[in-house]
């Protein structure tokens, strides 16, 4: 590692969301072989002030455009090492109050150490004879301009660095190495990227045991946060959760520990509150909360419910029905009345079964027995329009808000809901209807948070497909209600579908039921069947997409593959399908190279993740339309357009986005394309789920073409996905003092409720749980259930940044492409 020691000129570019600097210093010793008088340096840097002097630690690297740089890893500021350097030092500007005299005190009196002993303990300036007020300033002073610096080489001495180290600082700020020191294993469960790898090499860095409660408390956390946050269950079977932990704690090189310990580290756990255990499930504390406030709420809305005049319903309906020139059959009709009889109102079907048509009948019917204006031009700024729409995405509200004709917005969008938010208050919603579209998208967190904004003046309408992939985040919140029957709900059956794309239609209405219809792999105007190969589906896919060009811009054309990784995974399909849209024409064709693939301006681009401020959310198209070169002070932009909103990427923001010719079938959930390519082969067994190809070709509009093995798609339709193991539908039966219900393995939504060991197929892991957690499970006591079932105890779960995050951040990043098991 080299060293420059030097003076910060100035400040060249300062990142606004990370601790990125770029300033120049004009050099006073280095160990670099360097004959310029300044250099560049460049990492992150915190807080440096310019004109003051440091040390930093890295080494020389060559930037293409600008030259050699200097890329710090850490830095120290060169406080003075002599007695009057020290006075001038606090004598100066930065600290109000101190003049030569009184620095000239503080040094005689505390030394050459005197910064060091103030920061730790500011009591001894009024030994010194300052006033209490003029201490307190100064060693506050002290601490601005030394803290961030310290915090930053104090988190680098335990190991943690660059990203890590500013998402802890940003947590805590200047607690942050107490906290650090105090228990590492916290950072688990308060900053999202940091597990017990991470948590366990600080610990060992503090010489914190093998068997120290609180490392078996992070390791028991960080497996419970695999089931959840990053599986998708809600709550954790005892012997699958002590299987992680005890694994974790095996790969961290301290050694094994016993049951014993590991029972007493999940009881501590349950005092803390940090988690709940309830009926031999372990359940994260938040989403113990999240599930019991979700059924109470709903509670609430469903008594409350008041209901309009039989004979007005019917006169509107009809007169719906004239203006819509349609006639509802019998379940949608029921479906359109029972909606607008109840405050709370559940319905699912599959594609063309006329869930939009219905809801536009809910509309419709809702604003004229309301006498409410639809048109949302005719509302002035200060009154709230009465119809909200809303979905979890982008993409998924736009297309609601072209079925219907009327304004859509996100959910995020709707609650103001943003990534940073500590003091998140729900927004006053006004009195009116409020559909949410696309429900099996969205996750125990979100739907918590957005039962708390709803109120009894509102009527609520969860509409979606129960059959399609579940929610990115943890719960399968829109089966589990349909499952608990608790709530008025239609299920429409019949396909009304008559136009060209009915042939996919009845392709995923035959998915759903578990069959591949006999001409499958026969040529039809809307879809086709090309049988090949794992090594031919490249060229396949090339064939295709090159003739689809012809006819398709490349934000009607999309691939969609399970996996990430492999010759038919997204990885190796974004470049090829790139090369045919958006081509390199010369070398002189602009570039920003993100790494593993380059950006061209007319690429089709996918969001990762939820950015409310800049109103962009995770699994949003757009397109490249500029980008902006390197300057001396600034890094390379890119510019990309999503619908209209103009979004800026520094270079340090791409990893927000990437190429999304090819995504994967989780992300294009909520949209639809002209033409959907899906290539699937063996090598993604893993993957192969009836929920999930069933998913895929319901994205297609016009035109579906499969691509691959015919054996993979019959292995996807009869293969149903394991349910998620999740406590709503119990809540909610609870909660609407309903008997249990009875556990079916023929149904796959009840079965998600019962204590079925799927997963946990190991005798011994079984054994371990029935002895070492049992003594536990019996003892730890769950919070006092109050007599609607509420968890009164525990109170409102207080929305955190990291749950924010975690909500905003799409787990499935870097999941979905594990390399596939071949058998
Ligand atoms: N009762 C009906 N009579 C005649 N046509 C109908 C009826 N219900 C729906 N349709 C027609 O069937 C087609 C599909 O309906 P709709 O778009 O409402 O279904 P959907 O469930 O929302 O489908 P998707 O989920 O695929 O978007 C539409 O063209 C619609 O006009």
């Amino acid at each position: 590692m080299d060293t420059v020691t030097g003076t910060v000129r100035n400040v060249i570019f300062a990142s606004h969301d990370s601790l990125f600097k770029i300033v120049a210093v004009d050099i006073s010793a280095t160990t670099l072989v360097w004959t310029e008088p300044e250099i560049v340096v460049k990492g992150n840097l915190g807080d440096l002030q310019e004109g003051t002097e440091y040390e930093f630690s890295g080494h020389l690297v060559a930037h293409p455009k600008y030259g050699q740089q200097f890329d710090a890893v850490s830095y120290q500021s060169q406080r003075p090492t002599s007695h009057d350097g020290l006075v001038d030092y606090l004598a100066s500007d930065r600290f109000p109050g101190i003049g030569p005299k009184t620095a000239a005190k503080i040094v005689d009196a505390l030394g050459i150490g005197a910064v060091d002993t103030i920061v730790k303990d500011p009591d001894v300036l009024q030994k010194v004879g300052l006033s209490a007020k003029k201490a307190d300033m100064l060693a506050s002073s002290l601490r601005e301009n030394l803290g961030l610096e310290q915090v930053i080489i104090g988190l680098g001495e335990v190991g943690l660095t660059g990203a890590l180290a500013n998402k802890v600082y940003g947590r805590y700020q200047e607690d942050a190495l107490d906290v650090v020191r105090a228990n590492p294993y916290q950072l688990i469960v308060d900053i999202e990227g940091i597990g017990f790898r991470v948590a366990d090499g600080i610990a060992r860095q503090l010489d914190i045991p093998a068997d120290d409660p609180q490392r078996l408390g992070g390791a028991l956390m960080d497996a419970l946060f695999q089931i959840t946050d990053r599986d998708g269950d809600t709550y954790a079977e005892p012997a699958r959760l002590l299987d992680g932990a005890k694994s974790r704690l095996a790969g961290g090189g301290l050694g094994g520990v016993s049951d014993e310990q590991l029972t007493a580290a999940l009881r501590d756990l349950a005092d803390d509150r940090r988690i709940s255990i309830t009926d031999g499930r372990i359940f994260p504390k938040r989403l113990f909360d999240a599930e019991w406030q979700i059924a109470n709420h709903l509670f609430a809305l469903k008594s409350a419910a008041e209901g309009y005049d039989d004979d007005d319903i019917t006169t509107t309906l009809n007169q719906v029905e004239h203006d819509l020139d349609i006639e509802y059959d019998a379940t949608q009709r029921t479906a359109v009345v029972d909606a607008l009889q109840n405050h709370v109102f559940l319905l699912t079907g599959g594609p063309g079964t006329g869930k939009t048509t219905v809801v536009n009948g809910i509309v419709r019917a809702y604003a004229q027995l309301n006498a409410i204006r639809l048109d949302p031009n005719s509302y002035d700024s200060d009154t709230a329009y009465p119809i909200m729409l809303v979905a979890p995405t982008g993409r998924a509200a736009k297309r609601m808000s072209e079925t219907t004709g009327l304004p859509a917005s996100t959910i995020h969008r709707l609650l103001g809901l943003a990534i940073d938010t500590t003091d998140y208050e729900p927004p006053e919603l006004p009195d009116g209807l409020l559909i949410v579209d696309e429900m099996s998208m969205v996750d125990t967190y979100l739907f918590r948070i957005l039962l708390d904004a709803v109120h009894p003046g509102i009527t609520l309408i969860l509409v979606g497909d129960k059959d399609q992939l579940p929610s990115v985040g943890p719960g399968q919140v829109f089966a589990d209600l349909l499952a608990s029957h608790t709530l008025p709900q239609a299920e429409l059956t019949h396909i009304h579908r008559q136009d060209a794309r009915s042939s996919i239609t009845t392709l995923a209405h035959d998915i759903n039921n578990g069959q591949l219809p006999d001409d499958f792999t026969a040529k039809q105007a809307d879809r086709s069947f090309i049988s090949c190969g794992p090594g031919q589906i490249q060229a396949a896919v090339r064939q295709v997409v090159t003739a689809a060009k012809a006819k398709f811009d490349a934000m009607q054309v999309q691939v969609l593959a399970p996996m990430y990784r492999g010759v038919a995974g997204v990885d190796a399909l974004n470049p090829l399908v790139q090369d045919i849209f958006n081509p390199k024409a010369s070398e002189r064709t602009k570039e920003i190279d993100a790494g593993d693939h380059q950006y061209r301006i007319g690429d089709k681009v996918l969001q990762l993740v939820n950015n409310p401020e800049k109103n962009v959310y995770n699994g949003e198209i757009g397109l490249v339309t500029g980008i902006v070169s390197a300057t001396k002070d600034d890094g390379a932009h890119l510019i990309v357009d999503f619908d209209g909103n103009e979004i800026d990427y520094a270079s340090n923001e791409l990893k927000s986005i990437t190429l999304a010719y090819a995504t994967s079938i989780h992300k294009a959930q909520g949209s639809e394309f002209d033409m959907v390519i899906l290539p699937l082969t063996m090598a993604s067994r893993r993957m192969l789920k009836r929920n999930l190809v069933y998913t895929a070709i319901t994205r297609a509009k016009k035109f579906l073409i499969m691509i691959g093995d015919q054996e993979a798609f019959r292995t996807a339709v009869t293969t149903m996905a394991d349910n998620r193991h999740t406590g709503l539908v119990d809540r909610l039966r609870k909660v609407f003092k309903l008997a249990p219900t009875e556990p079916d393995a023929t149904d796959g939504e009840t079965a998600a409720t019962t204590t079925s060991n799927a997963r946990v197929n190991d005798a011994q892991s079984l054994a371990v749980a029935s002895t070492a957690t049992g003594q536990v499970l019996h003892e730890a006591v769950a919070p006092p259930i109050a007599a609607n079932g509420s968890d009164q105890a525990a109170g409102p779960t207080i929305l955190t940044p990291a749950l924010v995050a975690r909500d905003a951040v799409d787990p499935m990043i870097g999941m979905e492409g594990i390399t596939p098991q071949t058998a």
